[in-house]
């Protein structure tokens, strides 16, 4: 379990993380999700020891990273799938990290095997395509068969194939009962990973909730339509209340009123109906209504306001941390 309360961080003038507060529990996958810029990062790293809170705390198992007698055995990590030295073989790699953390020779085959890497155990990680890198970073997390596993936007620039496999990893270390935390602005992604949700905006915590609930919270379905008699349609749903917005093709998009009714509707005034379908709102929806205002860095628009700053860079202190 990751437990933080009132976790605050500061670079200089820049609040990255403000008072966050959540839990995230074993036996689930929960998605930290959030806009670029948003904390997800300086979170994690806080979870991993890696940033030090300006204020408040976040407990693994109930103490701090650093206080872990035996933190691989403890937490398993993919922050950076890069950051394994390019002239060492993959076996080599990850046995220097079992011997730092006294975990057996035989844990590195077995979660070669794991991550299907053996073939490849043997050559140099240089080589190595980013799938079969973030293979090797997962690898290492589970190195020390660790209870907690987070993994920061593990399927960034993944083929299909890659991408299916975490998704089923993931679950699979979940329904196994341990903790996974998985940050991603992935929506449709997270939609068919996750069950539970922790939401991040400039820092704050906007939501930590069921992936349905968080759905049913922040979007509403819809009913498409189409018709040949589309204005009429929209014009008897609105004088009862019902909103209906035309689309660019000559559909409806049609609120509050279920299918069941608009087909009486029409059928009841002899309007012809060509569709009508229930639409239920999609993750990224509901994600986007939420985060709308708590997006840091928008894409220029012609003619729109500039686009602000670009982020400050990044300067970790030479022992990672900061
Ligand atoms: N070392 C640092 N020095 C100054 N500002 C920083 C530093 N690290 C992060 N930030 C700022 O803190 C904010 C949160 O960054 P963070 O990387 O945690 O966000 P994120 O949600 O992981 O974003 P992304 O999805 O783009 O990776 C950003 O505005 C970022 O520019």
């Amino acid at each position: 379990m990751i437990k933080a309360r009132g976790l605050t961080k500061r670079f200089g003038e820049k609040t990255a993380v403000d008072q966050a507060g959540f839990t995230v529990l074993p036996g689930r996958v929960t998605g930290f999700l959030g806009p670029n810029g948003a904390g997800k990062s300086t979170t994690m790293r806080m979870i991993l020891g890696l940033d030090r809170p300006t204020s408040g705390d976040v407990t693994v198992n109930g103490r701090r990273y650093r206080s872990l007698g035996a933190p691989l055995r403890e937490v398993g990590a993919l922050l950076d799938a890069k950051a394994v030295h390019g002239g060492r073989s993959a076996r080599n790699h990850l046995l220097c990290l079992a011997r730092s953390n006294a975990i057996p020779a035989r844990r590195v085959d077995e979660v070669l095997g794991l991550v299907g890497l053996q073939s490849v155990a043997r050559k140099p990680a240089r080589g190595f395509s980013l799938g079969m890198g973030q293979r090797l970073g997962i690898a290492a997390a589970l190195l020390g068969d660790p209870g907690v596993l987070m993994f920061d936007e593990p399927v960034n620039g993944l083929d299909p194939e890659g991408i299916l496999w975490i998704r089923t990893l993931m679950r699979r270390l979940a329904r196994e009962g341990r903790t996974v935390f998985v940050s991603s602005h992935l929506m449709s992604e997270m939609a068919l990973t996750a069950e539970h949700l922790v939401v991040i905006g400039r820092g704050r915590i906007l939501a930590d909730t069921g992936v349905g609930e968080f759905i049913d919270a922040n979007a509403s379905s819809h009913v498409l339509v189409r018709s040949p008699q589309a204005a009429e349609l929209a014009r008897l749903l609105a004088a009862r209340g019902h909103r209906a917005e035309p689309g660019p093709d000559g559909s409806l998009r049609v609120f509050g009123a279920p299918a069941a009714l608009i087909g009486d509707l029409a059928a009841d005034n002899a309007l012809r109906l060509h569709e009508l379908a229930t639409v239920q709102p999609s993750l990224e929806e509901a994600f986007m209504r939420l985060t709308g205002e708590s997006v840091e860095y928008h894409a220029g628009v012609p003619g729109g306001a500039p686009p602000p700053n670009p982020p400050p860079a990044r300067g970790p202190r030479p022992d990672g941390v900061r």
